[in-house]
């Protein structure tokens, strides 16, 4: 008998909680008498669940209580921002489906100011991501980069209380959380490379249930799998966590793929940056091409710094 349920395990975040509603609209349109459950989970935060790992990159797995449970058999599968998946899944579960990417920038989010340019000397600006941090430092040494912490809502309401002058956020989250009129405009990627697997959504589940993967890869989406793929190739072979400076970011032109790399000092004082092009069916290799470039730069002891530092 065909399956007739599938079990979403989610955390209880808005961004997590939109996402995991997406799918379930998108699996039961493509798929009539199929019945999507959301079963919301308390998770530890966004703090990630240490593991050895974290010795040589500060990898974790930041979202196990949902793996657990679909490894039960309690639930079938999660749904998760690219950008926050590790490297590593536990045995017997994988990322068996990508949809479709949305808006990959950041967004430059202020109740004042229209755009970085136009902010004044000195002005605030908060961003918990080493990454923006770095390119922000980069681009106006002259602003103040505090830490912004917490989930989407938490980090405007520490805008609007007047913490910041302004916030970058994924443009992606603000749209998904219908809040675009929160942007007041979009960091171009030649400004802020966006970090892997921005703006793109994954679906991880356990990876022997063939009749589930069926029903699931009426959303898979191959130009986003290919972009994601190279992606998170080069963030693995620089031994990337999620809490890193480096962006990655591929777009398809024609037949063939260009990635986009930086890897910097969070504090601004050194940008490094190389790009690549080639077949789109080389996209893992494509990365890790690209990682050996920004290592032969000099990303390596930029990388061991930060690491060091945590
Ligand atoms: N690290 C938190 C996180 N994970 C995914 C998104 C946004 C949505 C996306 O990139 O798909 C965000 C918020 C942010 O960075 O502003």
């Amino acid at each position: 008998m065909a399956r007739q349920e599938i079990r979403i395990a989610t955390r209880k975040s808005p961004l997590a909680m939109w996402q995991a509603e997406h799918v379930k609209a998108r699996l039961e349109q493509a798929h009539p008498g199929l019945t999507v459950v959301l079963v919301p989970m308390t998770t530890k935060g966004d703090i990630w669940l240490d593991t050895p790992l974290s010795k040589v990159g500060g990898k974790g797995l930041f979202v196990k209580e949902l793996e657990v449970s679909m490894l039960a058999g309690e639930t079938d599968i999660a749904v998760h921002s690219m950008k926050d998946v590790p490297v590593e899944f536990p045995e017997g579960l994988g990322l068996t489906v990508i949809l479709e990417r949305e808006d990959p920038r950041d967004a430059f989010v202020s109740n004042r100011y229209q755009s970085l340019d136009e902010l004044p000397q000195g002005a605030i600006v908060g961003s918990s991501s080493l990454r923006r941090q770095c390119l922000l430092r980069a681009a106006r040494p002259d602003l103040i980069v505090n830490d912004l912490r917490g989930n989407v809502n938490t980090r405007l309401k520490k805008l609007d209380d007047g913490q910041y002058d302004a916030i970058i956020l994924a443009a992606a989250g603000l749209k998904r959380l219908e809040m675009p009129e929160r942007i007041a405009g979009y960091l171009e990627a030649e400004e802020s490379l966006p970090a892997n697997g921005q703006g793109a959504v994954g679906i991880e589940c356990r990876t022997d249930d063939a009749e589930l993967i069926a029903l699931l890869k009426v959303l898979e989406h191959e130009p986003t799998r290919a972009r994601v793929v190279a992606e998170r190739a080069m963030n693995t072979a620089l031994q990337g966590g999620c809490q890193v400076p480096i962006g990655a970011y591929a777009e398809i032109e024609g037949d063939s793929l260009w990635l986009r790399g930086m890897v910097g000092d969070p504090d601004g004082s050194v940008v490094l940056r190389d790009e690549i092009r080639g077949p789109i069916a080389e996209a893992e290799a494509l990365g890790q091409t690209l990682a050996a470039q920004l290592t032969a730069q000099g990303a390596g002891e930029i990388l061991a710094r930060v690491y060091g530092e945590r």
